[in-house]
């Protein structure tokens, strides 16, 4: 039986990103060629500068490429104003920075359901049970009328986590989710975007942790702007079990 492929939510097609450096221009990403196909888990890893938060801000309709054809959701996006890169990104990514980005000013209720205020449409009762829905799922309703001053960094990530997919989104973006947490905390936000992949939904991650990195489906490596290695779980996992073949048995294998 043929299996079909899953379609694609990111399509990139020789795509790339320079920004004017005065009299010229810095060419960060040059013709990436990338499929993110829906309910993947894409991990993107790389030297710092190469690029990745770059990718992950075309990805999510932050910028814009300065050359080749990206499409979101099947739409190209060099046809879409700003007003509907807007409404596209809002309705469909969800994003979880390093540094939590969250509100000081809002109570994490409140931080939660600000993606929900957008949507006109939505009753208020609605948004609070939302609000409470995804706040249950990374275990914060204890939390609801705090402040992100008076929460760890753990907890302010699980809260951001929880803003990110309020919305239902068709991807998740991730940069350096872990970046700021000590290890136990870093593994509790994994361990809630693994979930969010099981159940679903679609993960891209920028990440420095080898470790993390090797959660994910399929691994992109950047190297000065260019995709220059990519490799599934799979054949990270035969290349251990081969490597550990030839630690065993050494050249007595056939
Ligand atoms: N708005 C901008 N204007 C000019 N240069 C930029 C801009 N944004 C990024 N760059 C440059 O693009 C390059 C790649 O930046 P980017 O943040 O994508 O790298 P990165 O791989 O995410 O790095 P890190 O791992 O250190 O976060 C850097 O040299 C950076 O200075």
């Amino acid at each position: 039986m043929q299996v079909c492929p899953r379609p694609p939510i990111i399509e990139m097609r020789g795509v790339g990103k320079a920004f004017p450096a005065g009299p010229i221009e810095c060419h960060v990403l040059t013709d990436i060629h990338l499929d993110v196909r829906q309910g993947e888990f894409v991990s993107v890893a790389g030297p710092s500068g190469c690029g990745k938060t770059t990718l992950l801000s075309l990805m999510g309709l932050l910028d814009l490429p300065t050359s080749g054809e990206l499409r979101f959701a099947g739409q190209t996006v060099r046809n879409l104003g700003r007003a509907e890169r807007s409404v596209l990104r809002n309705r469909h990514v969800g994003f979880v920075f390093q540094a939590f980005n969250l509100i000081d000013d809002l109570s994490v209720a409140e931080n939660v359901a600000l993606p929900l205020s957008y949507r006109g449409n939505m009753p208020r009762h609605e948004r609070g049970r939302r609000t409470r829905e995804v706040l249950e799922c990374v275990g914060m309703t204890h939390r609801m009328r705090h402040y992100p001053s008076q929460l760890s960094g753990g907890q302010k990530q699980r809260v951001a986590v929880a803003r990110a997919i309020v919305n239902d989104p068709a991807i998740v973006l991730a940069d350096e989710p872990t970046g700021n947490l000590d290890v136990g905390n870093g593994e509790l936000v994994m361990a809630l975007l693994s979930r969010l992949h099981a159940e679903g939904r679609t993960i891209c991650m920028v990440t420095h942790d080898e470790r993390f990195g090797a959660m994910a489906e399929r691994t992109i490596r950047l190297l000065d702007g260019r995709i220059v290695d990519e490799s599934t779980f799979q054949q990270r996992r035969s290349e251990v079990e081969s490597g550990l073949d030839e630690h065993i048995f050494g050249d007595s294998l056939p």
